[in-house]
């Protein structure tokens, strides 16, 4: 048995028939006598939409107020994502990041995270439930909701694989993987089926926004195998590998 942690970006859970079919994905792979903990962004659009609402409001809106506003996106989802697993017969358990034990600094709307202690995250699994947890959040030491900066579901995630000791950790989004460009711009781009830690980065700091630069680095850091792939279909995606693992023994990967 594996564990593993998904995680669906904005574009897979852009709307509820969306939620349904990521909720599908996720029970298929518990279903497959895996361990599932799940890490979800806003959907679609939501988090452009609330920063509009807010500047609509205040131009220069408190920062903790559009920490506290932008947190909310992912907790729509989260527990949506729930409902949408319980609707197919499993059982799930959302967490906000504060429920799942992110501890950030104090930096609203870039929060580096200090720790992760996803006790409970860890209780809802051990029962056999689903975990899903809200990405791109944390709590400051004041108490505060705090983001991570755009992007930071997919930190949260690796984050996260790491805190549980998992098995490796599926970024889900809206293309086949990691092209050699972006491949809505670049038709010939090709998918890399295998690729390094640090060829990513340098891919990253080269503009390519595929993962989040962070997300990158924490995976790297801890060794955390990465598999991004899309949402929408069941081909293969790209591995990101530490050095010296042979691809094919990971989890998950057909
Ligand atoms: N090198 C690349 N390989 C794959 N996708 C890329 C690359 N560069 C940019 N992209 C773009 O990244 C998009 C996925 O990122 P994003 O929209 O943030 O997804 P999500 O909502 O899943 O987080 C793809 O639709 C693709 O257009
Ligand atoms: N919802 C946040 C966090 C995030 O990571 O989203 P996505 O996984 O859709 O890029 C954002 O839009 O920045």
């Amino acid at each position: 048995m594996a564990l593993i942690v998904q995680k669906y970006g904005g574009s897979s859970v852009a709307d509820t028939d969306s939620i349904k079919r990521v909720a599908k994905r996720v029970v298929e792979t518990e279903k497959k006598g895996n361990k599932v903990a799940v890490v979800v962004s806003a959907m679609g659009d939501t988090t452009d939409d609330l920063i509009d609402q807010a500047l609509s409001i205040d131009s220069n809106p408190p920062e903790r107020e559009m920490d506290m506003l932008m947190t909310a996106g992912e907790r729509i989802s989260m527990s949506l994502l729930a409902m949408a697993i319980h609707a197919e017969g499993s059982r799930a358990h959302s967490f906000t990041g504060q429920q799942a034990g992110f501890f950030t600094d104090a930096r609203y709307g870039a929060a580096h995270i200090k720790a992760v202690k996803p006790d409970r995250v860890k209780n809802a699994l051990a029962l056999g439930d689903i975990a899903i947890v809200a990405g791109f959040q944390g709590i400051n030491a004041k108490g505060d909701a705090t983001t991570l900066g755009r992007g930071g579901s997919d930190t949260s995630a690796v984050a996260l694989a790491v805190a549980l000791g998992a098995d490796i950790c599926e970024i889900y989004t809206d293309v086949d993987g990691i092209f050699t460009a972006d491949p809505r711009i670049v038709p010939a781009a090709r998918r890399i089926p295998v690729i390094d830690y640090d060829s990513i980065l340098e891919m990253a700091s080269c503009g390519s926004k595929v993962l989040a630069l962070r997300c990158v680095e924490y995976a790297q850091r801890f060794n955390m195998p990465l598999h991004v792939r899309s949402s929408f279909s069941h081909r293969p995606g790209t591995l990101v590998v530490p050095e010296g693992v042979d691809p094919r023994t990971l989890p998950n990967i057909d």
